[in-house]
């Protein structure tokens, strides 16, 4: 990664919304994300994704137009108001039919797909986590179990704007400070999960991918 770049500075939070060339750079990078994910969903055939965290729709409808027309995305964020938004450009690609959203809490949601009556052990391909961070871990244990062997997992924001990199908090603002300690065991925990093969992506602001193995 190379850290001591503007973009990855700590300092880019502010420079991101102050700085148009530094917002540029973040969303050229948030575009790459995007496209590496609808190749891959491609390369693999995925047919049932999931993503957590939809906001108003970006990753949902890249991933959306990346699954053949019987596939299906589940798409799960307790912000119905966002995903309203950007429900026009969804209907406007015509992959309304792929996508299915859930209004609720994500850990709700996944509990009761592992539950008998719904049963979606072993099932899903693809799962994209874009959500609140903190619950990375919590999300983990429960997808490992959704996503079927040799399927994929995608955590986002896994390099959190780079502080991960840094030996401490100092001078950081509290939330990132608190997130940023979460994903550094975060990070740890995958590296040592013999469960998964893990790479790490320096694209978008760290994307940590995860091939069930097991
Ligand atoms: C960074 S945004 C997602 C962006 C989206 N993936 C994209 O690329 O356009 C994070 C989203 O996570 C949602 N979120 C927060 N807590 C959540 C939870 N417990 N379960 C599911 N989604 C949650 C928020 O409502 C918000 O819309």
């Amino acid at each position: 990664m190379n850290y001591n770049s503007t973009y990855w500075r700590p300092t880019s939070i502010q420079e991101r919304t102050s700085n148009s060339a530094a917002f540029d750079k973040s969303l050229q990078s948030i575009l790459e994300e995007g496209q590496l994910l609808s190749l891959l969903l491609k390369l693999m055939k995925a047919k049932k994704a999931m993503e957590i965290g939809v906001f108003m729709g970006y990753s949902l409808l890249s991933t959306a137009l990346a699954l053949p027309k019987d596939g299906k995305v589940i798409a799960i964020d307790p912000d119905r108001e966002a995903f309203e938004k950007g429900l026009p450009y969804i209907k406007k690609a015509n992959v309304e039919s792929k996508i299915d959203f859930i209004h609720s809490k994500a850990l709700l949601v996944l509990d009761e797909m592992l539950g008998e009556e719904k049963g979606e052990e072993g099932t899903f391909d693809f799962a994209f986590v874009d959500a609140d961070k903190m619950s990375y871990g919590e999300y983990h244990e429960r997808l490992i179990r959704l996503i079927k062997v040799g399927g994929l997992i995608a955590y986002d924001n896994t390099l959190w704007y780079g502080t991960v990199a840094e030996p401490d908090n100092a001078g950081l603002p509290e939330f990132v400070s608190k997130v940023r300690e979460f994903l550094v065991k975060f990070n740890e925990l995958l590296a040592s999960d013999s469960r998964v093969e893990v790479s790490q992506l320096c694209i978008g602001d760290g994307l940590t991918l995860c091939r069930r193995t097991c």
